[in-house]
C-alpha cells in the first residue's frame, strides 16, 4: 500500500472542492501554506489499496504569477511534486479552460484531465470526446459530475494508473515560434545546470523569457541558492540573443 499526493488544478468555479469534499469527507484540514495568504485544504481518500493525499489548489485561469493565488498553484505543482495533478475542467467551457491544463502540461506529464460538470453538459446537448483529448493531451481523461457523483471510480482508476506509473504519459508539447524556441534552447542547459534535471527545464526557460520575476524569486527560494539571482542576467542575455 502506497501513499501518493494529488493536487487538484482548475480554473475557478470548476467544482474542485466538490469532488475534494466527495472524496475526502471528514478527513481533511485547512491552513495555509509557508510564506503565502493562501488558504489551502488537505485531504485524504483511499482507492483499491492505496492512500492518496488530496491538495485543493486555488482556482486559478493560469499558471503565469498574476496573483497569489496563481503563484501558489505554480509553486505547488513544481516544487511539492504531487504525484499526480489532477486538472479539474468545466464541460461547458472546455476552450477556455484547456488553457490551463496545456500550463500544466508543460510543467508535468503526471497529470489527469477530470472533465467535470458532465451532467450539466448534457443538459445543454454539448458531446465531448474524451478519447480524443486524451489521444491529443496524451494524458487520461475521465468526465464525471462532482456534484451528481457520476464517473468517479472510473476518475479514481485514472489517477491510479498515473500515480502507480501504470501509465506512461505523452503530454502534448506545445511548439513556439523559432526565435522563442532558440532562446528556449540556449536557456535550458543554464538552467538545467542550477535546478538539475528534477524540474521543468524548458517550462522555466520559457517563463523566464517571459521576464517571470516571481519565478525566480521562487526558485531562489526553493533551491536555497543564492546564485539563481545570477540568471538573471543569463537571461538577460538569452532574451537578446532571440530578438
Ligand atoms: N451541475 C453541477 N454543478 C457542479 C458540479 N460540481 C460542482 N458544481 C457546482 O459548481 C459550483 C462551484 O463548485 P466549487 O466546488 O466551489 O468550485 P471550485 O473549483 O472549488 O471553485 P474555486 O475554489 O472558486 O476555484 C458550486 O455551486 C457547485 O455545487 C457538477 O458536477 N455539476
Ligand atoms: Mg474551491
Amino acid at each position: 500500500m502506497n501513499q501518493y499526493t494529488v493536487a487538484f488544478a482548475g480554473n475557478p468555479n470548476t467544482g474542485k472542492s466538490t469532488l475534494f469534499n466527495l472524496l475526502t469527507g471528514l478527513r481533511q484540514h485547512t491552513g495555509n501554506w509557508a510564506g503565502k495568504t493562501v488558504i489551502t485544504a488537505e485531504g485524504e481518500f483511499t482507492h483499491n489499496k492505496h492512500t492518496y493525499r488530496a491538495v485543493d489548489l486555488p482556482g486559478t485561469y493560469s499558471l503565469y504569477s498574476n496573483s497569489a493565488d496563481e503563484e501558489a498553484a505554480r509553486d505547488y505543482i513544481i516544487f511539492e511534486e504531487p504525484d499526480v495533478t489532477l486538472v479539474v475542467l468545466d464541460a461547458t467551457s472546455l476552450e477556455r479552460n484547456l488553457n490551463l491544463a496545456l500550463q500544466v502540461l508543460e510543467i508535468t506529464g503526471r497529470a489527469v484531465i477530470c472533465v467535470n460538470l458532465i451532467d450539466e453538459a448534457r443538459r445543454l446537448g454539448i458531446d465531448i470526446n474524451l478519447k480524443a483529448i486524451s489521444k491529443r493531451l496524451g494524458v487520461p481523461v475521465a468526465a464525471i459530475s462532482a456534484r451528481g457523483k457520476i464517473g468517479i471510480e472510473a476518475l479514481l482508476d485514472q489517477i491510479e494508473r498515473v500515480a502507480t506509473g501504470a501509465f506512461t504519459a505523452q503530454p502534448l508539447r506545445i511548439s513556439y515560434s523559432d526565435e522563442i524556441e532558440q532562446g528556449i534552447a540556449e536557456l535550458i542547459p543554464m538552467v538545467e545546470q542550477i535546478v538539475g534535471s528534477r524540474y521543468p527545464a524548458r517550462w522555466i526557460a520559457l517563463r523566464l523569457l517571459d521576464g517571470d520575476d516571481s519565478l525566480l524569486h521562487s526558485l531562489k527560494t526553493h533551491m536555497g541558492r543564492k546564485n539563481i539571482i545570477g540568471t538573471k542576467e543569463v537571461v538577460g542575455h538569452g532574451v537578446t540573443a532571440c530578438h
